[in-house]
C-alpha cells in the first residue's frame, strides 16, 4: 500500500508528534563510572557494570520540568515554551541522548506525521469519552 503525506494544519510543527514516542523505556549496562546528580544537588556514582535503565514514561512527566506534567499538552514542545529543552539538552529522552541516541529520530517523526495525515484526511475523529483536563 502506498501511503502520501498530505500536509495537516494539526501537523504544522513537531511539538504535535513529539509527545508519541515518550512512553518507551532505555536500559544499557554501564562501561565506565559516571555521576548523576539529583534535583536537590545530591551526586551518586553509579560505578562501572551496574545496569543503568531509564523509565522515558515517568521521565516525561517529571513535575518539576513539565508544567501540567500529567496533562496531554503538545503545545508544551512548541514555540515560547519549549519544555523539553528547558532544563538541558538531555531532558527529553524518548529517543535516548548522545552518542548512542536514535539515527531513526527524523524518520520515526516522519512516519507518525504520514500516518496522522492518513487518518486525518480519511477518517472523521470523534471523542468517544471526555478530554481529561
Ligand atoms: C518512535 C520510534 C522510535 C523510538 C521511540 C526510538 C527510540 C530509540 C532509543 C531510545 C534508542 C537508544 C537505545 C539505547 O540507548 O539503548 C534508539 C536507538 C536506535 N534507533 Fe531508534 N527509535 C525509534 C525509531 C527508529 C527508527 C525508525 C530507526 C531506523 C530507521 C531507528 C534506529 C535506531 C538505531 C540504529 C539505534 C541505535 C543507535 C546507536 O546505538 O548508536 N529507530 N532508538
Amino acid at each position: 500500500m502506498l501511503i502520501t503525506m498530505h500536509s495537516h494544519p494539526a501537523l504544522e510543527y513537531q511539538g504535535c508528534t513529539t509527545d508519541a514516542p515518550s512512553i518507551t523505556g532505555v536500559s544499557w549496562k554501564v562501561h565506565k563510572n559516571f555521576f548523576v546528580q539529583t534535583k536537590d544537588g545530591h551526586e551518586y556514582e553509579i560505578p562501572r557494570g551496574h545496569t543503568r535503565a531509564s523509565p522515558v514514561l515517568f521521565n516525561s512527566h517529571l513535575p518539576h520540568i513539565y508544567k501540567d506534567h500529567d496533562v496531554y499538552d503538545t503545545s508544551r514542545f512548541g514555540p515560547g515554551r519549549e519544555e523539553d529543552k528547558a532544563r538541558c539538552k538531555f531532558t527529553y529522552e524518548a529517543f535516548s541522548c548522545g552518542r548512542h541516541s536514535c539515527i531513526g529520530e527524523a524518520y520515526a517523526y516522519l512516519q507518525i506525521k504520514v500516518m496522522l495525515s492518513h487518518l486525518l484526511v480519511n477518517f472523521e475523529l470523534k471523542l468517544v469519552s471526555p478530554f481529561r483536563r
